[in-house]
Formats: structure tokens, C-alpha cells, sequence
């Protein structure tokens, strides 16, 4: 890796992309499509609103009934009826009656417009509604239409509720189920499985002997990968041993099928580097890319036929390569642009070295002020985990540039809360 160039940030993530396939589409309940990819056009099966309805509590009319109702001169109806809210009921209205009626509920065929029930003397004098049997005072003229929601008026059947390529987020859903549609066809989400490579590693939450850290790299990818739109199939840990990483992808193959491995760490020039000695030579392409941090990368496919992606053990790099190459993947493997993460342009309030020759990639954060300032303890270390939760993006610095000075502008990707 060391003796050839570093290939720039596009070059690998081309490549990487170019091993990347559309995955197929399945049908799935409303309830289980929540931030997947639509496959196929939604069509509106049933009219938004479905039938005419009320949109008050009060009483259906015929609206020529109560033109010139007032407070002096009030208008009184029999009350023959009601319909509530899921009632079938279609009372049939002639002049001078009423039927009591609920938000929602269906309008008589026979009425025209719908009088709030506060429009009638007995509630403005004492919050009563007129019984079924009883009478009513109209004490307000009502216009045609008056407070009835149209069958249709929002979709009609046919209309596109929501286009292929979309994702799902709860208001889409919503809109979908109001169409009366109950499932959907969505891109299968990406099934994927995280390996944290390396002899030093615990487990989160116990106490290290020396020379030991606590696992943090699979924590932070499985979350990403989950709010990325990936199914999390596999977590683990392996060590130094590269028999040990091989057995273990095998089993990951027949019994997890991910689409995507990602592993983490053993992929530079370390003795120990397991990721490396494991996987040259099996279809996985092993080299430096110009970016700080993140510099040493790996892809390729597996005998299995999944996708496999090596990044740096440092928990930045992580950080910094999963926004980089593993979003876009994941992207394209749900037939989304893979554009990555979203993007801003920021003004620099304290400024910075840049490593000339890779592109930089600095935690910041931002400032009341709307400018950004370095997030990990003042630097730009792969190794600054815990500064990791103060960062709110990265601020991309050109392969050129060996210094960032205050008031610069730079580009921000920016990173999911
Ligand atoms: N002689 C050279 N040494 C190094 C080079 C180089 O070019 N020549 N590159 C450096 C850079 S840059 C990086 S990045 C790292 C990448 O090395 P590896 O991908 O082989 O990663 P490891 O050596 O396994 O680990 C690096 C670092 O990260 C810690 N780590 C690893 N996994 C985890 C995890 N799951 N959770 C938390 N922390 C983890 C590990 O303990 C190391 O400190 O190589 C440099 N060296
Ligand atoms: O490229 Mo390494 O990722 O600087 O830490």
C-alpha cells in the first residue's frame, strides 16, 4: 500500500461504488416500511376524503332551510336523527329537519351543509345540544357546503400519493395508509454485517487489563448503519488471528447472508494487520486514499457475494469513512443517489493545520455565531473518540491546503444528531 500513491477520495469511491448493486424489492406491511426506499409508484385507492363528511360537530341541514337564520329571527329544525363518526346510518332529511352529526361522520345525502352546533341558541344559552325528537334554533345562516369535507377534494382514486425513489418517513406513511393503502413495495434493506478486528478490544462497559481498550468502532457503525437505512445482521469482535476473521465470515455467509461486511482495523501496514493478511489475495483491493484521517481503505467481494468494505481501526477514520464510503453504498444499495451525507458551507473561527496531499476531514462543530470550530479537543487525530460527540459535521479541506485560517469557508458534511 505504502509503495504505490494514494488514489484520490473519488477514484476509491467510484470503485467501490461500481461493486455496488441495487438490491431487489419486496412488498411490506405500512407498519414494517419506515425509512425504506419505495420501489414503485403509490396510487391513491380510495378518494382523500373517502366519502362527504362533517367537518364539526353539530347538525347536517338542508341548507336552503337556513338562509336567513339569526339571532333575532332564529330558524327552528326537528331533530329526526343522528350520525356519528363510523355510523352507515343515511337518515333521509326533508325540509325543516335536522340530523345531530359528528366530525367525520358521513353527510346525509339529503343535507347540504352542516350548522356548528355553537350556531344554535340552546348551546349559546347553556352548552346543550337538542335531543333527537326535540327541535332546534339555527341562530346563523349557513353558506352552501358550509363545514362539509369533500369526497376527493385532497386525492381522488389513481392520483400519486408517492413517487418511486422515495423514503418512507412517517408523513409519507400516513399519506399512504390515508389512501387506503396497506402495503408497499420497497427496496429490501441492505443486510449488514459489522466486524471490529483486533487483539486489544473489550467489550464496551468492561474493565480493560493493559494494552486493552474498550470496542467502540462496531458501536458507532452499527448505529450509522441502522439510521443509514441498513439492517444490522451481525455484531462482532474478532482478534488478531486471520483464521479466526476467515472462519468467521464464513459463518457470517451461511448464516446472516449480509449484502455489506464492514470491518474495521488490520488494514494498514501493522504486523498484525488481520483484515489485510486475511483477505489479500481473495478479491480484496488493499490501498491508501488521499484523505486524513482514513487514509488506508479496502474493498471488494467476498466468495459469498457480499460486498465487503475494510476501514482503519482509528475510531475517527471510522467515523469519517463511514460518511465518506460506506453512506454512498448504502445508498446505492437502496437505489438512493449515493451522494452521501448532506452537505453546507461554513465560515472557520479558529483556524488549523492540513496535511498537504490529502484531502483533510475535521470534526467541527458549530458556534452560536453559525461558524464552525474544531470538535475533537483542538485536532485533528483519528484517535480523538471522545470528541467524536461534540462533532456536528466535517469540514473538508483541499489536498492542497497545509493551513485553514479564520474566516476561510469551507465545505461541511454534515452529521446526523
Ligand atoms: N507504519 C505505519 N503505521 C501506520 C500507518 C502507516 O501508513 N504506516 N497508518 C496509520 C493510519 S493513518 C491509520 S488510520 C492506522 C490504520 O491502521 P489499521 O486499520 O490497521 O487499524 P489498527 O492498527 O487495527 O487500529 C488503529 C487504532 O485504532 C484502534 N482501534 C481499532 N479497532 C478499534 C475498535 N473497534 N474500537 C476502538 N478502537 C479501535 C486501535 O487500538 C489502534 O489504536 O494505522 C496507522 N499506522
Ligand atoms: O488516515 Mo489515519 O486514518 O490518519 O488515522
Amino acid at each position: 500500500m505504502s509503495d504505490t500513491p494514494p488514489v484520490e477520495v473519488e477514484v476509491h469511491l467510484a470503485d467501490l461504488l461500481a461493486a455496488t448493486h441495487r438490491l431487489p424489492a419486496v412488498t411490506v406491511p405500512l407498519a414494517a416500511a419506515l425509512g425504506r426506499v419505495l420501489a414503485t409508484d403509490v396510487v391513491a385507492v380510495q378518494p382523500v376524503p373517502r366519502f362527504d363528511n362533517s367537518a364539526m360537530d353539530g347538525y347536517a341541514v338542508r341548507r336552503a332551510d337556513v338562509i336567513g337564520a339569526s339571532e333575532a329571527d332564529p330558524v327552528a329544525l326537528d331533530v329526526i336523527g343522528e350520525v356519528a363518526a363510523g355510523s352507515a346510518d343515511d337518515p333521509p332529511l326533508f325540509p325543516g329537519q335536522a340530523v345531530r352529526i359528528m366530525t367525520g361522520a358521513a353527510l346525509p345525502t339529503a343535507a347540504d351543509a352542516v350548522v356548528p352546533v355553537e350556531h344554535t341558541a340552546g348551546y349559546r344559552a347553556s352548552r346543550a345540544w337538542a335531543e333527537v325528537g326535540a327541535s332546534v334554533e339555527v341562530v346563523v345562516p349557513a353558506v352552501a357546503g358550509a363545514h362539509v369535507r369533500r369526497a376527493g377534494e385532497d386525492l381522488s382514486v389513481g392520483d400519486l400519493v408517492l413517487p418511486a425513489g422515495v423514503v418512507l418517513t412517517p408523513f409519507r406513511l400516513g399519506a399512504a395508509a390515508a389512501a387506503g393503502v396497506g402495503e408497499v413495495e420497497v427496496v429490501r434493506a441492505p443486510r449488514v454485517a459489522v466486524v471490529a478486528t483486533g487483539d486489544e478490544l473489550v467489550p464496551p462497559g468492561t474493565v480493560p487489563a493493559r494494552g486493552q481498550i474498550p470496542e467502540s468502532n462496531s458501536v458507532l457503525l452499527a448505529a450509522a448503519v441502522a439510521r443509514a437505512g441498513g439492517e444490522v445482521v451481525s455484531v462482532a469482535r474478532v482478534g488478531d488471528d486471520p483464521a479466526d476473521l476467515l472462519a468467521h465470515l464464513d459463518r457470517l455467509a451461511t448464516e446472516r447472508s449480509p449484502d455489506l461486511v464492514v470491518c474495521t482495523g488490520g488494514v494498514s501496514v501493522g504486523a498484525h494487520d488481520v483484515v489485510k493478511a486475511a483477505l489479500t489475495g481473495r478479491g480484496v483491493t488493499f490501498r491508501g486514499v488521499a484523505m486524513q484521517p482514513g487514509k488506508p481503505q479496502a474493498f471488494g467481494r467476498l466468495d459469498s457475494g457480499a460486498l465487503c468494505v475494510g476501514l482503519p481501526g482509528n475510531p475517527v477514520s471510522v467515523a469519517v469513512s463511514f460518511e465518506v464510503f460506506v453512506r454512498p453504498a448504502l445508498q446505492a444499495m437502496q437505489g438512493l443517489a449515493p451522494v452521501g451525507a448532506a452537505r453546507t458551507e461554513a465560515e472557520v473561527a479558529d483556524g488549523w493545520r492540513s496535511p498537504p496531499g490529502r484531502r483533510q476531514f475535521m470534526p467541527i462543530a458549530f458556534g452560536a455565531d453559525g461558524r464552525i470550530r474544531r470538535a475533537t479537543g483542538g485536532g485533528s487525530g483519528s484517535h480523538l473518540a471522545g470528541g467524536l460527540a461534540q462533532a456536528e459535521g466535517f469540514a473538508i479541506v483541499a489536498a492542497e491546503a497545509s493551513e485553514v485560517s479564520p474566516g476561510d469557508r469551507l465545505p461541511v458534511m454534515l452529521v446526523e444528531s
